[in-house]
């Protein structure tokens, strides 16, 4: 099969994981990493960082399609803010999906959102644009999550749950079914969430 090019923003741990992903789904060709100034020249897994933010326009010259890798747990903005400028600069940005998650015919999944490995998305829910659905996250029936959010490894959204744009879901967190979680929200890691979150709270579980 004929791949397409796509380009990497992001170099650092979450760009490894999400290299595994493309390479597995077998869709895109990588040619290179978008990194700091002072990442340019290193090489991630088997691909260079052959840029920074000031080359995306001459490179959209040249490679369509482009991933935001960068991770997300305290601040949205920046994978926000470099999103909506591939966007202005034109460039496609695919989801990507792990051959190993499954997402249900009657779910959707926006722009430049990438599903990991064993991730899954059940009837009804709908994922925006530019989120992260880490490894072995489950996404229930008809849970609604909005724009660069991050659901983080192994957590659990119960049914009908909902969450804002740039909220973090930390890892193994159970949001029980019906609960709302606010934007730029973050819940911190094996948090059980019972009742609703509001906007820009910082959520963790405490039982002692
Ligand atoms: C593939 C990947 O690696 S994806 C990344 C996955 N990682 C995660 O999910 C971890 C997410 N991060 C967390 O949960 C962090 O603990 C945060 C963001 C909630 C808080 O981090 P910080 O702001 O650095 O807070 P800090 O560690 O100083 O803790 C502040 C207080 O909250 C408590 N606390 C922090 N996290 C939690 C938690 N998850 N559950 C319960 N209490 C917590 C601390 O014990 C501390 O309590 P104290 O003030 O009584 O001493």
């Amino acid at each position: 099969m004929h791949k397409k090019e796509i380009l990497l923003i992001g170099a650092g741990g979450h760009a490894k994981s999400c290299i595994d992903v493309i390479e597995a789904e077998g869709k895109f060709q990588i040619v290179g990493l978008i990194g700091g100034e002072s990442e340019k020249g290193k090489t991630v897994l088997n691909y260079d960082v052959i840029g920074d933010d000031s080359d995306l326009p001459s490179l959209g010259q040249k490679i369509r399609n482009a991933i935001v890798v960068i991770g997300q747990i305290k601040t949205f903005e920046i994978r926000k803010n470099i999103y909506l400028k591939l966007k202005s600069l034109g460039y496609n940005l695919p989801s990507i999906v792990s051959p190993l998650a499954y997402v249900s015919k009657y779910a959707k999944i926006g722009d430049g959102t990438m599903l990991l490995h064993h991730s899954i998305v059940n009837a009804g829910a709908i994922v925006g644009e530019n989120c992260i659905i880490n490894s072995r996250s489950l996404i229930e029936h008809d849970v609604k999550i909005e724009d660069h959010c991050h659901v983080s490894t192994s957590a659990v959204l119960n049914g009908h749950c909902q969450v804002g744009e740039g909220s973090f879901i930390g890892s193994g967190s159970i949001l029980k079914e019906g609960v709302s979680i606010g934007s730029g929200c973050i819940v911190g890691m094996g948090s059980i969430v019972i009742k609703n979150v509001s906007d820009r709270e910082t959520f963790v579980s405490r039982f002692a």
